[in-house]
């Protein structure tokens, strides 16, 4: 993580060197929360990272075993993979004939499943292979899922090694871009609406916390911040990247009831946490303002807390949950230590796939320190 941040943070100072005579510089942050979430969970997933830091574009190369290179966008592959999943999640009847219908959006998406099988499925084979040479040395998700066992104690097999890395590249890339880009708008607006309330505050916490020579913050040193994770709790609950929920079966045959409503089995449910995040009844009539202070444990009710569900609850809430809070205190800590801001998005504009995605976040940005 810190290889990569520190990455980042390079490529970010080469923008603000550009900046105009008041030392800013214009950027739109949402690519660039992509390529940073990307490398990482690269990293995380498959021993390496995708290099799109490093090249500043949704770009990475996949060796071929005739030699030949594959150039493939992996955020945009992924967004149509969840634009496509979410329509036919809802609409199943869809499926059985969903490539043949005219909208590219299905045929699209479609293919991008079939490209994302094939990355993962060439990592894993790659892998085994430097495993039989005796050279696999990488401490990573992929190094854990080869030495698992599944059911009955037999090492798992490789579609199913594919498909548990995969899950980890869907699941903690986009999730981790989304709402990264997303926290650093809402702190931007919340001193924008008023001002002198949020930035000082993190800006004291951050100085105290991270040395002076420091480039990026280090986990040890932010993990325990309670402002700052009172801004990343706030701004994931006002963005609620799992905004719709996914589907979940009744499965108890006398059904369920939920406030004095039944449910019989077999009734598809959801949560849909963008709904629960804004509900003046719950949050109160401040519900839109960024408000990091609503979490403070003193102000927190019950309901709230139940209510606040970015990773769902339960047995199947985010198993990655951990590594996101990890990756995004780094990157909120980061930015706002190293780079000023001035806000040059109105509003957050945002498409709904798999998660929601802003479609852009325009900034001005001139080092801090
Ligand atoms: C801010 C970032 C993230 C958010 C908002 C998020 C949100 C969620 C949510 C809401 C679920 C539950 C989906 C359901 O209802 O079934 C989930 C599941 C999951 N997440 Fe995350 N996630 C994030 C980051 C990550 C990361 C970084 C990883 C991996 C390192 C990850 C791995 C997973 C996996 C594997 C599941 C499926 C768990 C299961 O079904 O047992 N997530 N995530």
């Amino acid at each position: 993580m810190a290889e990569n941040l520190r990455n980042w943070v390079r490529k970010l100072d080469e923008i603000t060197a550009r900046g105009g005579t008041d030392g800013y510089a214009k950027v739109d942050l949402m690519p660039w929360c992509t390529y940073i979430a990307f490398d990482v969970i690269g990293a995380l997933a498959f021993g390496v990272p995708f290099g799109m830091v490093e090249k500043g574009k949704d770009e990475f190369e996949t060796q071929l075993p005739d030699g030949s290179v594959l150039l493939t966008k992996g955020a945009e592959i992924l967004n149509r993979r969840g634009e496509v999943s979410s329509t036919l999640g809802w609409l199943p009847s869809l499926r059985p004939f969903a490539r043949y219908l005219p909208d590219p959006c299905f045929s699209k998406g479609l293919a991008s499943i079939q490209d994302l099988h094939g990355i993962a499925a060439r990592a894993v084979s790659d892998r085994l292979a430097e495993m039989e040479k005796q050279e696999d040395n990488h401490l990573d998700i992929l190094a854990l899922l080869l030495k698992s066992k599944g059911p009955g104690g037999l090492p798992m097999q490789p579609d199913e090694i594919t498909s548990e890395a995969l899950t980890q590249l869907i699941a903690g890339s986009d999730t981790v871009s989304n709402t990264s880009c997303a926290i650093v708008y809402w702190i931007l607006a919340g001193e924008r609406d008023a001002p002198g309330t949020i930035l000082p505050r993190l800006h004291q916490e951050l100085d105290t916390a991270i040395s002076s020579s420091a480039a990026i913050a280090s986990y040890a040193r932010v993990k325990s911040l309670p402002f700052l994770r009172r801004c990343v709790d706030e701004g994931m609950r006002l963005h609620s990247t799992s905004a719709i929920g996914l589907p979940r079966l009744v499965t108890a045959v006398s059904g369920v009831w939920f406030d004095e409503i039944h449910f019989p089995y077999g009734t598809v449910l959801s949560v849909p946490s963008y709904t629960v995040h804004h509900d003046a009844k719950i949050w109160g009539n401040d519900v839109g303002r960024f408000n990091p202070d609503r979490f403070l444990a003193k102000n927190l009710t019950s309901r709230q807390k139940m209510a606040f569900n970015p990773f769902s609850h339960g047995p199947r809430a985010c198993v990655g949950q951990n590594v996101a809070l990890m990756e995004l205190s780094l990157i909120v800590a980061t930015l706002f230590r190293r780079y000023d801001f001035v806000l040059e998005q109105k509003v957050l504009e945002c498409t709904e796939g798999f998660s929601k995605k802003p479609v852009e976040c325009w900034v001005r940005i001139k080092r801090r320190i």
